[in-house]
């Protein structure tokens, strides 16, 4: 579908929440970010709410174990997440950390932060605001946006691909500086640990999967597109 004919079904102001969900390295970030470009909508990655806080506690030396100090540090943390699409930009108290929070250090501790329920109520609190302050114009990707952020969005899709693909993705992205064994570390053992407290395996009712392991980018946006418009129109 052109750009011209999705503008035409979606008319802007109109209520469009875009939620996308799946597991690490199925595409979510990069086939989000276009497709919010595509439907001039804002964009956000809740991902990266939870490696800032993760890279948080990392620096100022937060036990991570430590259920209650990590809740504590959800809550009282500086955080700034751009929302647009063209701009990517984390900052932690004024602090631009949009790269560090990419960092390997960062991808293996993360699953403390996401499975401390405490910390998680926080960011999801802060994902609504979020999601209110864009004017319900968004694509929010995550883990939980398709269940529990986001269940009423006008779309909801699952982005899945096989595990081949995704390591081959995230390993390719990150340069081949790591290992197979980092990358399993940092991709599947990351999504079991992330799948104990979240479901984003399997696709609840009325969530659409889009399986992207035989396309390349540009399909995905495509495919990802086709759903917000037969979902939403
Ligand atoms: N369909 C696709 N085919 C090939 N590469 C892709 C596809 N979708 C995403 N990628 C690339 O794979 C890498 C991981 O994608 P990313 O969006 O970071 O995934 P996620 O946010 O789900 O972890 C990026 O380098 C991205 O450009
Ligand atoms: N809505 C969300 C988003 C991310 N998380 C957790 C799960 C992941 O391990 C981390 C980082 O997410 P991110 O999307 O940046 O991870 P990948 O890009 O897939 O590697 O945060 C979550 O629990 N809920």
């Amino acid at each position: 579908m052109s750009e011209s004919t999705i503008h035409s079904h979606f008319r802007l102001g109109k209520s469009l929440v875009v939620a996308i969900d799946g597991p690490s390295g199925s595409g979510k970030s990069s086939v989000s970010r276009e497709a919010a470009r595509r439907l001039h909508a804002a964009y956000l990655d809740t991902g990266a709410m939870y490696r800032a806080v993760t890279l948080h506690c990392l620096s100022t030396g937060i036990d991570l174990k430590d259920a209650a100090a990590v809740e504590h540090a959800a809550r009282a943390i500086e955080l700034y997440i751009s929302t647009s699409p063209d701009r990517e930009l984390v900052t932690l108290a004024g602090v631009d950390v949009t790269t560090a929070i990419r960092e390997p250090r960062v991808s293996e501790a993360v699953s403390a932060v996401a499975t401390t329920l405490g910390a998680r109520a926080e960011l999801i609190r802060r994902q609504r605001a979020l999601i209110a302050g864009a004017g319900h114009r968004i694509v929010a990707e995550g883990r939980d946006i398709t269940t529990v952020v986001a269940p009423d969005a006008e779309v909801r899709i699952l982005l899945t691909a096989s595990e081949s693909a995704r390591l081959r993705r995230r390993g390719d992205q990150l340069g081949g500086t790591q290992s197979s064994s980092q990358l399993q570390q940092q991709v599947l053992e990351r999504d079991a640990k992330d799948s104990t407290v979240v479901n984003f395996q399997q696709a609840a009712d009325g969530v659409v999967t889009v399986d992207s392991s035989e396309l390349d980018f540009e399909q995905t946006v495509e495919a990802v597109l086709d759903v917000v418009h037969t979902v939403a129109h």
